[in-house]
C-alpha cells in the first residue's frame, strides 16, 4: 500500500560557520537571486506531487524571517504546509522536534532535508520515496566520494591516504519510516547520544539497515562563504536575463521586445535616530529618516520607476501612507510587489540606475552592499544594478543637511 509522505526541512540552525558581520541572519534566510535559500527548498518539495506534508523546523528567534521566506513562495503552499515548529540547540533535536509534530499526522513515511541544500532535485526525492514504498525503512541520498582522500593532522600535513572505494558522502533527502525513526531518535535521546549530524547515522545506531538512493553533486549543502556565492551565481545564472540580441535590420525591435523605462524620484527629511536605511541596507549615521516606512528613499524611487515603466501608479496607489498597515514597513516589500507586477505582464527588469543626493552619510563605502542588496531584492545579477551618489553643492535642502533624495531610472522588457 501507497504511505502518504511527510517532508521535514530542518531550518533551526544558526549557520555559525558562514557568520558575517554585515548580515546576521542564518544562513537559510540569505537571499540567492532575491528570494531566501529556504524558499528554494521549501519550494522543491511542495512542487512534489507524492508529497502530503510539509513541516518546517524552525529557530524560535526566526518566526519573521520565517513568514518573510513563505511570502516569497512562487508555488501555492495551501494545507500542505504545516505550522512551522521551533527546533533545538542541535540539528539531531530539531530533527525530532518535527518528528514529535508529525506523530499524529496520517503520514507513513517521511523525508528530512536541509533548508541549507535548496538545489535539491525532483528527481532525487522521488529516488528517496520510490525506496520507502518499495519497503526500505531508512534510505540515504547519497553521491560516491570520487576526489582521493587523505587524512591530516592538525597543522594540515597530510599524513596518509584513504581508500575510498566503497565510501558514500551523505546528502538529504533522507527517507524512513516515520516509526522506526522517531523510535530511533527517542532511544538515541535517552541513551545520551544527541550529537548525529544526520539522521542515518541515528537508524543505524539503533540497528537499522540503511539503503543508497542516487544524490547529485548539484545538491550541495550551504555551509561556507565560498558555498554561499556559488549558490548565488548558480541562481543568478538560472534567474539570468538572455541577453539582448545584436540589433540587425528592421527585426531589431522584436529580438528586444517592447522595451521601456520609468523614473523614479523620493524624498525624505531627517529626523533624530542613529542609522538610515538606503538601498536596503542599514547605514550607522547620526540622523535617521523620517517617514511612514521605514523611509528607504533609494528603494521608494526604483519602485516608482518600476511602475512607472509598466505604466501601473506610484507607490502611494498601491501602498497608501494613510494605511496603518505599512508603519515602519521594510520597503523591499514595495519593491517585491512592483516587480511582481511586471511579472505577471510576463517582463524582466533588465537594468536599474539610482541616484542618492546627499551631503552626508558618505555613499562610496556602501555602494557595493546597497548593489547587492538591491540585485537580491530583484532577483537580477548585481551587474544589472548601478547605485551612484553626489552632493547637491551645499544648495537646497540636501545642501542643507535636511534630508535625503533619489531618482532611478529602470529598464523593463515586456513581451510584444
Ligand atoms: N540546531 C540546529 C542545527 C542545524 N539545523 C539545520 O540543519 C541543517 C544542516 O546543518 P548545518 O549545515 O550544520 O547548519 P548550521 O548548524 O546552521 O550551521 P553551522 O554548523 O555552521 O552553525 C541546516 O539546514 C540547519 O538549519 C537545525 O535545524 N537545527
Ligand atoms: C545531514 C548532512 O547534511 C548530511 O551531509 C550533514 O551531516 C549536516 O551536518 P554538518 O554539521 O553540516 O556536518
Amino acid at each position: 500500500m501507497t504511505k502518504q509522505v511527510a517532508a521535514i526541512i530542518v531550518a533551526g540552525g544558526r549557520g555559525s560557520r558562514l557568520a558575517s558581520s554585515d548580515d546576521d541572519r542564518p544562513k537559510q534566510y540569505r537571499t540567492l537571486a532575491g528570494r531566501p535559500v529556504l524558499t528554494y527548498t521549501l519550494e522543491q518539495f511542495l512542487d512534489h506531487p507524492a508529497i502530503s506534508k510539509v513541516l518546517v523546523v524552525r529557530h524560535a528567534d526566526d518566526l519573521q524571517l520565517y513568514d518573510n521566506a513563505i511570502a516569497d513562495l512562487k508555488v501555492p503552499a495551501t494545507d500542505r504546509l504545516l505550522t512551522s515548529v521551533e527546533g533545538g540547540a542541535t540539528r539531531q533535536a530539531s530533527v525530532y522536534a518535527g518528528l514529535n509534530a508529525l506523530q499524529y499526522s496520517e503520514c507513513g513515511v517521511v523525508l528530512i532535508h536541509d533548508a541549507a541544500r535548496p538545489f535539491v532535485t525532483h528527481d532525487a526525492i522521488t529516488a528517496v520515496i520510490e525506496r520507502l514504498q518499495q519497503g526500505a525503512k531508512a534510505v540515504l541520498s547519497a553521491i560516491p566520494v570520487v576526489d582521493t582522500l587523505k587524512r591530516a593532522n592538525a597543522d594540515t600535513h597530510s599524513l596518509s591516504t584513504v581508500d575510498r572505494k566503497g565510501l558514500w558522502a551523505a546528502q538529504t533527502p533522507q527517507g524512513f519510516d516515520l516509526k522506526t525513526i522517531w523510535e530511533a531518535h527517542q532511544q538515541a535521546l535517552q541513551s545520551g547520544r544527541t550529537d548525529s549530524t544526520d539522521d542515518t547515522a541515528v537508524a543505524e545506531w539503533a540497528g537499522h539497515q540503511i539503503e543508497l538512493a542516487d544524490g547529485n553533486a548539484d545538491n550541495f549543502k550551504i555551509t561556507s562563504p565560498a558555498d554561499l556565492e556559488r549558490a548565488r551565481k548558480i541562481m543568478e545564472m538560472t534567474n539570468q536575463i538572455e541577453p539582448p540580441r545584436p540589433l540587425a535590420g528592421s527585426h531589431a525591435l522584436a529580438g528586444l521586445g517592447d522595451v521601456r523605462m520609468g523614473t523614479g524620484y523620493d524624498v525624505h527629511a531627517f529626523d533624530t535616530g542613529d542609522a538610515v536605511i538606503l538601498g536596503g541596507i542599514s547605514i550607522p549615521h547620526d540622523r535617521k529618516l523620517k517617514g511612514h516606512s521605514d523611509a528607504d528613499v533609494v528603494l521608494h524611487a526604483i519602485t516608482d520607476a518600476v511602475l512607472g515603466a509598466i505604466g501601473d501608479g506610484d507607490i502611494g496607489t498601491h501602498f497608501p501612507p494613510s494605511d496603518p498597515k505599512w508603519k515602519g514597513a521594510a520597503s523591499d516589500q514595495f519593491l517585491h510587489d512592483a516587480i511582481r507586477r511586471v511579472e505577471d505582464k510576463g517582463g524582466r527588469i533588465a537594468h536599474i540606475d539610482a541616484t542618492i543626493i546627499c551631503e552626508l552619510p558618505k555613499i562610496g563605502p556602501h555602494r557595493e552592499r546597497m548593489r547587492q542588496a538591491i540585485a537580491d531584492i530583484c532577483a537580477l545579477p548585481v551587474s544589472r544594478v548601478s547605485v551612484k551618489a553626489t552632493t547637491s553643492e551645499r544648495l537646497g535642502f540636501t545642501g542643507r543637511k535636511e534630508g535625503i533624495a533619489s531618482i532611478a531610472a529602470v529598464t523593463v522588457r515586456l513581451p510584444f
